[in-house]
């Protein structure tokens, strides 16, 4: 069956994607509708690339420090000197003031004797921004909102690279809150849960303006970063903390200690570099959280 051009070319009209055909030379050689309304509002009325070398447009978005159109340049270039049989690149762009997100992909196709190659881009915002949900979520703890154990790996994990080049120090306070399970034995696990929230929000005020981050370790322990103090400013400013937590008066009248819920703190600091690894930050804070729990709880104890 043979189908006219004005038959294909309505089809490739009806497609939502943005579809441009370029040469071997880059040079763009068919558009489609959707290509066109696309670059109007995205530049103006008049003006759809058509015509134009499309890997220049790369290069000079490159050139002005677009690291996305520097890939696209290179991607392309890679499927025009077949290093590859196609490539797809996702990337972001400002339409109207708003963030949207855009696929590319690349593929090539020989007509009589010449090669050309489909860019084809097509929206993919709904589901970039499902993904960035997904990825939010799966960082946070559910109960109290803090960032979650396996946020605070990573942030660790990144803070360690940079601090090995940069020498800083990094200080981690590990909180584990005394006799919890009296509490929740007490008055409940909604009552334990409504506590848990309750430090969360405590730590939150108490991150505010300081450089680091606090997360829920796991538990009844929560963990604090905290960059460019010295070890006797953080553990100042970390009984302060041991204070406003007790302040709370949370009722645990079962505690071996108190009356009211109260906390112990381990603290480490340690300047990272080849040698050493987050673990052993957090060891170091993990034993003297130890000797914080054995001397009696309430209390701060740490090590440089
Ligand atoms: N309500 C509530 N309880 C939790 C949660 N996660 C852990 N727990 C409770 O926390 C308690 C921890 O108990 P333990 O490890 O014995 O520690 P502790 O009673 O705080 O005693 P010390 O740490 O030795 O001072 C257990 O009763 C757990 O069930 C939670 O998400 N919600």
């Amino acid at each position: 069956m043979e189908y006219s051009s004005d038959f294909l070319s309505q089809i490739l009209n009806s497609m939502s994607e943005h579809i441009a055909v370029i040469n071997e030379a880059g040079d763009i050689k068919y558009v489609n509708e959707r290509w066109n309304a696309f670059s109007s509002i995205q530049w103006d009325d008049s003006y759809s690339l058509f015509g134009e070398n499309y890997l220049s447009v790369c290069d000079k978005a490159a050139l002005e420090g677009d690291e996305f159109g520097e890939a696209a340049g290179k991607g392309i270039r890679s499927v025009i000197n077949q290093e590859g049989s196609n490539f797809y690149l996702e990337y972001p762009c400002g339409v109207n003031g708003q963030q949207r997100w855009f696929m590319m992909r690349v593929t090539p196709f020989e007509l009589g004797n010449k090669r050309y190659f489909v860019l084809v881009h097509q929206e993919v915002t709904e589901r970039k921004l499902a993904e960035e949900k997904v990825n939010a979520l799966a960082r946070e703890d559910s109960l109290t909102e803090l960032p979650n154990r396996r946020a605070f790996d990573e942030f660790l994990t990144l803070e360690w690279q940079s601090g090995c080049s940069s020498n800083d120090v990094i200080t981690l306070a590990i909180l584990d809150l005394d006799y919890f399970k009296y509490l929740n034995d007490s008055y409940g696990h909604q009552a334990g849960d409504m506590c848990l929230i309750k430090i969360g929000k405590q730590l939150r005020e108490f991150m505010e303006g300081r450089d680091g981050m606090c997360a829920r370790y796991g538990g009844e322990e929560f963990v604090i970063v905290l960059k460019g103090v010295t070890l006797s400013q953080a553990v100042d400013t970390l009984s302060d903390l041991l204070v406003q937590i007790a302040d709370l008066k949370i009722a645990n009248e079962n505690a071996p200690n108190n009356s009211y819920l109260t906390t112990s703190i381990g603290v480490a600091q340690i300047i990272p570099n080849e040698e050493n690894r987050p673990e052993d930050i957090i060891n170091k804070a993990d034993s003297m959280l130890y000797k914080a729990k054995s001397l009696g709880r309430n209390r701060i104890m740490y090590s440089s």
